[in-house]
């Protein structure tokens, strides 16, 4: 489209852009259903492939390692082959990605699936980033945006639910990821439709302009703010504890307190369910009242003792969960609040975190301030896993020995108290004369001053 097609060109329809938002969420709910689909497997690896738990960080930590290889290139690719056939791209290297990790049984090549997974998840998740921002800039933008992750959460949720509605499948390790393999067959489709969408609307609708994807831009970083930098320390430590707890959680429930898969996956699921729900209600309580800093501080030191709460409690009476249309589970009051708490947590900081750079930072250079952000947050989620699968086979873990798991999850602990750090950290400077008004403005107040 010409600069002079804009303004002459209406619009897309309203139907259009919902179209839209469903086709590019169904691909990240792929997305994120392939990355968790290896949760479950993880007992059945050690089981049948013998893989020791350092081996199984080590699948986890090379999905980060290639993130970050190619998040330097993410945003130029994208910039030059368009969002099209960017999404399209990045979701076939998904589902080649989890087919070579279901194809045969040596680690090497599932290492290699999980790499190559790396290369194609995250730069779809830029992608598709960029799709909602181009259809959507000027309507409901945060609302789009909110659903398209919370059907991505969706997708991580599925993968959890994965060992009760696909249960029998379960018996040995490949199964389980051949339907991730088959999911991600969803997510390809679901990017050829956008791009029909898109093709057809060319031409007929003004479909805006984005500027450029963000991209990391390592010059005249000195300039950020220390708010800035409080909230880069923050989203590290906060991402490398929960999205590796995730990783070995299922494992963990079963090895550590005895639940079966079923009862495991569906605990498990909690947390992004939780969070699909309080996500978007916590960012319309923020944008009312404000507050930004002290949530994420509260948020940290709710996170805070819930490590050594599975570890030390006792596990309290069993509780029936049950989720419609997949299935139930006895689970222990203990374990129960624990992930409730953890996925509030998840729901609170995310929806606050995100949206706060946008207040500290100039938005020209949004962009590569969220890049960067992304860049840190894969480094720390790179590192933990390892140390986690290091920690538990030192300490001999296992259903014998589950005190095995303590090294571990003081580990998660040590990282939640740094997160604590810097959330007080940002909290004092935004409470004092250097704040940004992380702490002051509201819809109200933006209204009454503009
Ligand atoms: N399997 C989920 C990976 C998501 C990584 C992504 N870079 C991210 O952090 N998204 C934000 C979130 O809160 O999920």
């Amino acid at each position: 489209m010409t600069a002079s097609d804009r303004g002459v060109l209406p619009r897309p329809p309203a139907l259009h852009r919902w179209l839209v938002l469903l086709f590019v969420s169904l691909a990240m709910f792929g997305n994120y259903y392939i990355y968790d689909a290896l949760n479950p497997v993880i007992d059945l690896l050690r089981e049948q492939r013998g893989f020791s738990y350092r081996q199984i960080g080590m699948l986890s930590t090379a999905y980060n390692v290639a993130a970050l290889l190619v998040l330097l290139a993410g945003g130029y690719i994208i910039d030059r082959w368009g969002t099209k056939q960017a999404i399209t791209v990045f979701a076939v290297i998904c589902l080649l990605a989890a087919a070579l990790t279901a194809a045969t049984p040596h680690f090497e090549t599932i290492l290699a699936g999980r790499f190559l997974l790396g290369l194609g998840a995250e730069p779809l998740i830029v992608a598709a980033t960029t799709v909602l921002a181009k259809w959507f800039k000027g309507k409901e933008l945060s609302f789009a945006f909110g659903i398209n992750l919370s059907v991505s959460r969706l997708g991580s949720a599925s993968a959890d639910w994965s060992t009760s509605f696909a249960s029998p499948l379960y018996t040995n390790w490949q199964d389980p990821l051949w339907l991730a393999t088959a999911v991600a067959g969803i997510s390809v489709s679901a990017a050829l439709l956008y791009w029909m969408m898109e093709r057809r609307a060319e031409g007929r609708f003004d479909l805006g302009t984005t500027g450029k994807t963000d991209k990391l831009e390592l010059k005249g970083l000195y300039s950020f703010s220390a708010s800035y930098w409080y909230i880069i320390a923050l989203c590290v430590v906060f991402y490398a504890t929960v999205f590796p707890f995730r990783t070995f959680a299922i494992d963990y429930f079963q090895q550590a307190h005895g639940l079966d898969r079923e009862a495991a996956g569906i605990l498990s699921s909690l947390l992004p369910v939780a969070a699909i729900f309080a996500t978007p209600l916590f960012g319309l309580w923020v944008d009312r009242v404000g507050r930004r800093s002290l949530f994420m501080a509260v948020g940290s030191l709710v996170m805070l003792p819930l490590f050594l709460m599975v570890t030390y409690l006792p596990p309290g009476p069993d509780v029936s969960v049950s989720i419609p249309f997949i299935g139930g589970a006895q689970v222990p009051l203990t374990l129960l609040l624990v992930i409730l708490l953890l996925g509030g947590v998840f729901s609170l900081i995310p929806a606050v975190m995100w949206p706060s750079v946008a207040y500290i930072v100039d938005a020209r250079r949004l962009g590569s301030a969220y890049a960067l952000m992304t860049f840190c947050q894969q480094m720390g989620w790179a590192v933990v896993p390892l140390v986690v699968g290091v920690l538990n086979d030192r300490f001999q873990a296992g259903p014998e020995n589950p005190a095995g798991y303590t090294a571990g999850m003081w580990f998660y602990t040590a990282l939640a108290s740094l997160g604590l750090l810097f959330a007080y950290l940002l909290w004092r400077t935004e409470s004092g004369p250097g704040g940004h008004g992380l702490e002051r403005l509201t819809i109200r107040s933006a209204s009454a001053d503009g």
